[in-house]
């Protein structure tokens, strides 16, 4: 990777701050964030998407999937990492699917509007973070006439946290309505070893029966074949847990109450052309998201939906 340092201008009169963010660039020329705490944890985001392409712990392993077959030029969709479905999920709508955050060039925002502070580990005092800002372009109006300002922070902890905090806020003279997710590609072993817990009793809609309404029977969900479910209304707390890695995934979120889980298997792999034939087994998407029910936003109201994704040895 080619890496050329820029001087950040951070306001904010933290020192260790600006040591642990790194600006640079990637291959392609796009500006990334590099984001290191001091136990040698990392992550690194790009501008191209506000997606975040790695998360790696503090013995330098990856925790999250990217396609060896990814395609990093803009304006394609990084197949891999988190990126961001705004503001629209799937093709439920009219837009491209997952809609445009994921294809667009963001900017880092050196002075965002001040956050409230979360009293856990995820505190911004303690974290290395960016702040990114989207905005819509005059492109954009013509497919989606509705002005807003996307401020999305990605901060890594000293626990080697890695929180996201989406802003939403419509500047517009009208309401407008969207969906949202954080489309997790999470690094597994192998996905036959792999179960999610806290879905138990849920309702799922599933995307493989025409969006068909299921109750979820198991106590855990374990994968033999193609999986892709929104989840509805979960609790707060789901948890990943790979056998083979001994490692445990726990996605905590906050204005986000679905969940969905996808994993192409075999065939559907085959016809995605940015992913490896045999990919499926070493990539799971738990996505923290808002699809069954849009969030609507009058003139100058604002959302925020967040997501903190931790790691742990598990026995
Ligand atoms: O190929 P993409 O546009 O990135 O979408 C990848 C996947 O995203 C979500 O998980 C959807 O539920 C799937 O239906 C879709 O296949």
């Amino acid at each position: 990777m080619d890496v050329c340092v820029v001087e950040m201008n951070h306001s904010a009169a933290d020192v260790n701050q600006k040591k642990s963010v790194e600006i640079t660039k990637d291959k392609n020329g796009i500006s990334q964030a590099i984001l290191r705490n001091p136990r040698g944890a990392s992550a690194r985001v790009s501008l191209h998407g506000g997606q975040v392409l790695s998360w790696k712990n503090e013995r330098d392993e990856e925790l999250l999937f990217t396609s060896n077959k990814a395609n990093f030029k803009p304006p394609a969709a990084v197949r891999g990492g988190i990126p961001i479905c705004f503001p629209q999920f799937g093709n439920r709508g009219s837009l491209e699917q997952h809609g445009f955050a994921r294809n667009r060039t963001w900017i880092i925002e050196d002075n965002p509007p001040p956050l409230q502070s979360f009293a856990d580990s995820s505190s911004s005092d303690k974290a290395a973070f960016i702040d990114l800002l989207l905005k819509p372009s005059d492109d954009d109006l013509k497919i989606w006439p509705h002005s807003f300002e996307f401020r999305l922070r990605v901060l890594l902890s000293v626990d080697g946290y890695l929180t996201l905090i989406s802003r939403i806020r419509n500047v517009n003279c009208k309401p407008f309505s969207f969906s949202f997710a954080y489309h997790t590609y999470f690094s597994v072993s192998d996905i036959s070893e792999v179960r999610v817990e806290g879905l138990e009793t849920l309702d799922y809609l599933d995307n493989l029966c025409n969006r068909e309404r299921f109750t979820e029977q198991g106590d855990a969900l374990t994968f033999e074949s193609e999986v892709d479910r929104v989840y509805l209304s979960s609790s707060d707390a789901v948890a990943v847990f790979d056998h083979e890695k001994k490692r445990t995934f726990v996605i905590k979120k906050e204005g986000l109450p679905d969940i969905v889980v996808w994993n192409p298997w075999e065939k559907k792999s085959r016809v995605i052309t940015d992913f490896g034939d045999e990919e499926y087994k070493q990539m799971l998407c738990v996505d923290a998201a808002n699809i069954e029910k849009p969030i609507t936003l009058k003139p100058g109201e604002e959302w925020t939906g967040r997501v903190e994704l931790s790691v742990t040895a598990s026995i």
